[in-house]
């Protein structure tokens, strides 16, 4: 089922500040932000050789990564997205399996313009899953 790790997320209290941080003491190619409402977040990616860092910030009242950076002030590791060739078939199997697929179980279009959807972290050790469909 999985492919690729398409990206890791770190939620950040600042994106300027942490886009600066990398851009500059890091010295990695960080895109432009991106505001996605329907998400929740605004986003950059910081492109790798073998895969991309997103770094996101809550976008309007009820960002669901609000609850996370207020338990992490600081920031921290969010999720981590694998790629699927088939989303749907995807989480039709892993629902069979008993875990637990977030929101109203239907992909919502992601940063990159593909379907998205999110696994509970209590069902993967602590981790939210994402699958991106390439
Ligand atoms: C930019 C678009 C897209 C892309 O293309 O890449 C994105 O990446 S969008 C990223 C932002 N969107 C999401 O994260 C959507 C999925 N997330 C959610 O629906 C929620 O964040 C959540 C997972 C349901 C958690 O919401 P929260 O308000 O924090 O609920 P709880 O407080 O009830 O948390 C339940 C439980 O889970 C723990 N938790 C929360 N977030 C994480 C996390 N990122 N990693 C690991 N664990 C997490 C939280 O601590 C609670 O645990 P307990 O306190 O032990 O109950
Ligand atoms: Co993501």
């Amino acid at each position: 089922m999985l492919g690729r790790v398409n990206h890791v997320a770190i939620a950040v209290p600042d994106l300027a500040a942490a886009t600066a941080a990398y851009r500059g003491t890091l010295g990695a190619t960080v895109s432009a932000p991106q505001a996605l409402p329907e998400h929740g977040v605004t986003v950059v990616f910081v492109e790798l050789p073998n895969t991309k860092v997103e770094l996101l910030e809550p976008l309007g009242a009820d960002s669901p990564i609000a609850a996370f950076l207020e338990k992490n002030p600081s920031g921290g590791m969010h999720h981590i997205c694998y790629e699927v060739a088939d989303i749907l078939a995807a989480r039709d199997q892993l629902v069979q399996g008993g875990a637990r697929v977030l929101g109203n179980g239907e992909p919502k279009i992601g940063a990159h313009g593909k379907p998205v959807l999110f696994l509970h972290p209590k069902d993967f050790f602590g981790t939210l899953i994402e699958l991106e469909q390439v």
